[in-house]
């Protein structure tokens, strides 16, 4: 017999191999969907920040009493700052260096930004693993390195919703003020002076608008633009016609938008394609004298570039409430520029968006830190409450088939190809896959790894392992009751500590379904089963013979590990046979040893789930 060690043991027999292992799993409690998600950590997550007090630190003590801490770095609504009390600690700390906020990070499940804080990389490293969930209290990402939360399995989510008015309604107010000059004879008469012909203005009637970005800001600019006479025309690679459509504006290129306006208004996000879109070339190509309002993102126009268009006379006036370096620099000579309009990124800033961005985040990032989905998320799919629901059980079985599989992998064989099969009598269309494919991912990393997986970095973490999942519907006849008949988790191009396992085409294969609500496996490589998926498991081949359940029951008996589920599943009567054994404890060594000890037990494995 060969060596034992710890968690891996292998018995050799003379004329044939047989092999009982275990691999650590992480535990298997009660398992739900919300699982995929980044969920409030239990105390074994806490830990102290780097430098803080072991005994004295007020933040310290209060992880203690098991509330998730939630950490908000600018202002927010005050009913948002409610609903959050009532569910985490909440530490409102505005004006943190980034130093500090790397030093906190570690204390905090959850962090709120506006667009004041910058969420970079490090401060994912430095949450070291505790930081679930950030929450945008508004629309913009761009100051989220949303790459590395995705990475560390951290949840962004925003409220992309409550500030879309106040956001408009500030385009249009800065569009009306920049015409009619409203800031800078306001200063002029504060100063004492009364410049009627200075500050003649321009009307807005029947003047082109062109709106550059038609998403939610951008529409709604469009709306009342219209309303207040303008010829409005909008430029979105992105948007579908019939907004366009409804809302009676003219959809146009790029190249025509800007060439033909008297009026710009920029509504896109900043993204590396939005960057400096207005540089000195495009500036070249505009309408001389014209009028540009920006509420997007001071990063989306060159500002070197827009100021020399502005001395130049092509650019009449702009008003901006966004620049590439919030605060701008005192000395900036663009904010300086006579005819430049600017406000302090007040678009959001109504009473109003600021309570209802507050409860929008403050929702999300409750539902975020309970495990639950979100709607507003930015790195995670957005599965709908009624496929959640539906999908509930499948879950639970997708990440125990995968955990089952990958324990079947003998050592060494280095997993780099699974194929999933999801078989249902549903269109290809009527099924949504992503969260279940992403429990089979942290079914098969997980027990073989320390990596956290969850729907935010299961592909990003399968990706970086080299392993390689791809999807395969099997379309059965019948009616669709059930959104899925069975799935098929098959591990390619490795050996299998369990030889029954390998299907005919020679991959670890196994294959579940749900009954009665639980999970079941059905099949393991070309042997039927049925046993349900709880506890762990003891899969045996043998010679099909009477009294083999009596001899494997009597040794799992003199232990009092107890057998929740047995089933044989055989070829042919009098052939080979596969006994599947559930048990709620984990047997000793000593005692699967002596199941291995069975003479004609051919081969056994024992899985934790
Ligand atoms: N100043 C402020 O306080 C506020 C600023 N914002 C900013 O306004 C912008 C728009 O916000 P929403 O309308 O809520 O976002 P949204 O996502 O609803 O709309 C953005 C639109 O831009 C389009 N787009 C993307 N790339 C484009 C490109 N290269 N050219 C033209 N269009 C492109 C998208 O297809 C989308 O339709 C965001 O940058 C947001 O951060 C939003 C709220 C307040
Ligand atoms: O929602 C957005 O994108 C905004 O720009 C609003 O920013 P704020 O939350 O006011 O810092």
């Amino acid at each position: 017999m060969a060596a034992v060690s710890s968690w891996n043991l292998v018995f050799t027999r003379p004329s044939r191999q047989r092999s009982l292992s275990s691999s650590s799993s992480s535990s298997s409690s009660a398992l739900s969907w919300a699982r995929s998600l980044p969920s409030f950590p239990s105390k074994s997550h806490l830990r102290f920040a780097p430098g803080a007090s072991r005994t004295a630190s007020p933040t310290v003590l209060s992880l203690l009493d098991a509330k998730p801490t939630v950490l908000v770095t600018e202002k927010l609504g005050e009913a948002g700052l409610d609903l959050l009390r009532a569910f985490a600690n909440v530490d409102c700390s505005y004006n943190l260096s980034p130093e500090e906020l790397c030093t906190k990070i570690s204390l905090c499940d959850a962090l709120i930004v506006r667009s004041g804080t910058r969420v970079t990389r490090e401060v994912f490293e430095s949450s070291g693993g505790r930081l679930k969930v950030v929450g945008r209290a508004g629309v913009g990402i761009d100051n989220v390195d949303v790459s590395a939360a995705t990475e560390h399995g951290c949840l962004v989510v925003n409220a992309p919703a409550a500030n879309t008015i106040a956001a408009a309604e500030h385009g249009i107010a800065l569009l009306a003020s920049m015409a009619r000059n409203i800031a800078q004879a306001d200063a002029s008469v504060k100063a004492g002076k009364w410049q009627r012909n200075k500050y003649v203005g321009v009307s807005l009637v029947a003047k082109t608008l062109a709106i550059m970005g038609f998403g939610k800001v951008g529409s709604e600019v469009a709306r009342r633009a219209k309303g207040l006479g303008m010829h409005v025309i909008v430029h979105d690679p992105y948007a579908p016609a019939d907004r366009a459509r409804a809302i009676g504006v003219e959809m146009v290129s790029f190249d025509e938008a800007i060439s033909t306006a008297d009026f710009i208004s920029l509504h896109m996000p900043l993204t590396p394609a939005t960057s400096k879109v207005l540089n000195d070339e495009v500036f070249a190509k505009m309408k001389k004298g014209v009028r540009i309002v920006n509420v997007a993102r001071g990063g989306v126009i060159d500002e070197e570039a827009l100021l020399r268009a502005l001395d130049s006379g092509i650019v009449a006036q702009a008003a901006l409430d966004v620049f590439t370096e919030e605060p701008p620099p005192q000395d900036s000579k663009l904010v300086q520029h006579e005819n430049v309009t600017v406000t302090p990124h007040l678009g959001a800033s109504t009473t109003e968006a600021q309570e209802g961005v507050a409860i929008e985040i403050a929702d999300a990032v409750i539902r975020a830190l309970k495990g639950e989905l979100a709607a507003t998320a930015v790195n995670a799919p957005m599965v709908p409450a009624e496929v959640i629901s539906e999908l509930t059980p499948y879950v639970d079985l997708a990440e125990k088939l995968g955990r089952l599989a990958t324990q079947l992998v003998a050592g060494g064989s280095g997993i780099k190809s699974v194929k999933v099969g999801f078989a249902s009598a549903r269109g290809p269309d009527d099924l949504d896959t992503r969260l279940l494919r992403a429990m089979v991912t942290k079914g098969l990393i997980e027990p073989i790894s320390s990596v956290f997986v969850n729907l935010v970095n299961a592909d990003f973490t399968a990706k970086q392992r080299g392993l390689r999942i791809t999807e395969e519907r099997i379309v059965l006849d019948g009616s669709p009751e059930n959104p899925l008949e069975y799935i098929q988790v098959q591990i390619a191009n490795v050996e299998s500590k369990f030889a029954s396992s390998m299907s005919e085409s020679g991959e670890i294969s196994v294959e579940g379904k749900v009954k009665d609500g639980k999970p079941h496996l059905t099949k393991v490589g070309s042997f039927g089963v049925d046993v349900s998926l709880e506890g762990s498991l003891i899969l045996c081949r043998q010679i099909d013979q009477p009294g083999m359940i009596g001899k494997v029951g009597g040794i799992l008996g003199e232990e009092n590990v107890n057998v929740n589920y047995m089933s044989v599943g055989r070829t042919a009567p009098g052939k080979q046979a596969i006994m599947t054994i559930g048990v709620d404890e984990e047997p000793s060594r000593e005692t699967l040893m002596a199941i291995g000890e069975i003479p004609d037990i051919e081969e056994f494995v024992f899985l934790k789930l």
